[in-house]
């Protein structure tokens, strides 16, 4: 399982400003360390003391993005900022949740779409970057493969961090 992370005006579960969601995804019989030994039950109860919401390996990508990321398009379409990200081992379904594929489109491509609906009825500036951070470094996934570098990480009030030297793309 991996944890999505909900900071922000999300507001639908209780008050708090941060929520934290489990999802399960099924045991994968390609790992021969998953092959059912009928443990899950207790896992899930552990899991309940931490987290405002867990999705069971049976709950779909779609449902997962009704009921805790399009509140969270939908205020930051109204104005309010907020962030969602995942985490979680190796394996865990992240790239699933996240990304999806053409038939099970992921929260990402979700969210797009959501966002693109809302904004085509009225005047909406979008600005959208890109980057990865794999093993401390940060990359611009929205500059051509072959013109990438890493990004500069810097530290201080008056310095630019990596998003400032980001290819920004307005649609
Ligand atoms: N909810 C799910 N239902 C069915 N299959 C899933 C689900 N979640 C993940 N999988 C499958 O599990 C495997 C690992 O998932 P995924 O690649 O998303 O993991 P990851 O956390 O992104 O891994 P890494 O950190 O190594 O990139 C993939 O084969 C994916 O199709």
């Amino acid at each position: 399982c991996y944890c999505c992370v909900l900071p922000s005006a999300f507001r639908t579960m209780t008050e708090d400003a941060v929520k934290v969601c489990v999802r399960f995804r099924p045991l994968l019989c390609i790992y021969p360390s998953e092959l059912p030994r009928g443990s899950s039950g207790r896992v899930h109860r552990h899991v309940l003391l931490f987290a405002d919401r867990v999705f069971t390996a049976e709950e779909s990508t779609d449902q997962l993005y009704r009921d805790i990321a399009k509140p969270l398009v939908v205020s930051t379409v109204g104005g309010y900022n907020g962030t969602m990200f995942a985490y979680g081992q190796t394996c865990s379904g992240k790239t699933f949740t996240m990304m999806g594929s053409e038939h099970a489109p992921g929260v990402i491509p979700l969210a797009m779409e959501d966002v693109f609906q809302t904004i085509k009825k009225k005047e909406f500036l979008l600005r959208v970057s890109y980057m990865e951070i794999y093993n401390e470094t940060v990359t611009d996934l929205l500059v051509d493969h072959w013109k990438r570098k890493p990004l500069e990480v810097r530290e201080g009030m008056n310095v630019s961090s990596p998003q400032s030297q980001q290819s920004g793309h307005v649609c």
